[in-house]
């Protein structure tokens, strides 16, 4: 769907993407994180032409975004509807008539039945029909934006691409914004790429990930074996501490990456073992309605090697921690 090949963006002498590449498919809740700064908003300003490029490749619905004439490129925009942080809404008009915008550009009446139909079902879809004539300065930051949702899926794009589009709203107000994108993904079947700082908002929508830093991406895979996961990069972006491990004995790391991998398995260990052991740290989390995550345990290093035969029969990922 959007395939990215080896793609370098400078900013005159400011290398802003270096060297990226990664696929995106069909159906994908797609999450592009990373710090302020890393490149994110660039690059998926790349994927519809709002930014060139100086190498590599993109290919977008098939094909080469920067070999697109201007007509061609509006066309490719077209399938590719885009939200923003600050909503970008115009406050003389009325919220139906935010949501016909593209329909004006594409020189149709927003006031034909069809068209009309097509926003009253967005309307519901985002549920804001009581507020059709409202102005945008009558709204709040999440009706605003799900303004802007319907405004960007009324010329039914295939992909919807999210720029910071929950960094403005409060916790309660994100989760909802995060459900009408899951819903508009499994419902419409459009394909989500979401840019965030915000690491809860691709835990609970987002199947794949990068992560993106200093314009390279330093890890990638599903949030859920990434977030779980020892990487450096993203320890180091979620604040992970490990320093009140034991400094005796052996540290364990259990991993529970999937919802076959049972956290009963630390029970089993002590009776099957008969054995007592510690547990120094545990992280479980929601991701996307499945709870996962990780179990540090603490053995006597005489026990080492038999609690590791019987970890490689169960169904569970697992490092041994060297003490630094
Ligand atoms: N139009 C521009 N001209 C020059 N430099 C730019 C331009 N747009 C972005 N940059 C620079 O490119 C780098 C990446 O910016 P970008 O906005 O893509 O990062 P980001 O990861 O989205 O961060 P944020 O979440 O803070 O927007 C930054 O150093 C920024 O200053």
């Amino acid at each position: 769907m959007i395939e990215v090949k080896n793609l370098c963006k400078n900013f005159g002498d400011l290398e802003v993407i270096k060297d990226v590449s990664f696929t995106i498919e069909q159906g994908d809740i797609f999450g592009i994180i990373g710090q302020s700064g890393a490149g994110k908003s660039t690059l998926l300003r790349c994927f519809n032409g709002l930014e060139d490029y100086q190498s590599g490749s993109i290919v977008a619905l098939g094909k080469e975004v920067k070999d697109l004439n201007k007509k061609e490129l509006q066309y490719m925009q077209k399938d590719m509807g885009m939200i923003f942080q600050n909503f970008n809404l115009l406050n003389r008009l009325t919220v139906y008539d935010n949501i016909a915008l593209p329909l004006r550009f594409w020189k149709q009446n927003p006031k034909d039945k069809e068209n009309a139909d097509r926003i009253h079902e967005l309307l519901k879809l985002v549920g804001l029909e009581d507020k059709i004539n409202s102005k945008p300065r009558e709204l709040s930051g999440g009706q605003k934006q799900r303004v802007a949702i319907a405004r960007a899926l009324v010329m039914n794009p295939k992909i919807l691409l999210c720029d910071e589009a929950t960094s403005a709203l409060d916790p309660k107000i994100t989760q909802d914004i995060l459900a009408l994108l899951q819903k508009i993904n499994e419902e419409l079947n459009i394909t989500i790429v979401v840019v965030t700082h915000q690491m809860e908002v691709v835990k609970q929508i987002c199947n794949k990930m990068v992560f993106l830093k200093h314009g390279k991406i330093v890890a990638s895979g599903k949030p859920e074996e990434l977030f779980v996961s020892s990487n450096e990069d993203i320890l180091d972006f979620t604040g992970n501490d490990v320093d009140i491990l034991p400094e005796t004995g052996i540290n364990i790391k259990l991993f529970f990456l999937n919802s076959n991998s049972k956290s009963h398995t630390i029970t089993s260990l002590a009776r099957d073992l008969n054995l007592d052991f510690d547990i120094c740290q545990g992280k479980l989390e929601n991701f996307r309605g499945r709870i996962l995550g990780s179990l540090i345990i603490n053995i006597d290093e005489k026990d080492k090697e038999r609690v590791l035969d019987y970890l490689k029969q169960c169904n569970v990922e697992w490092e041994v921690i060297e003490n630094v």
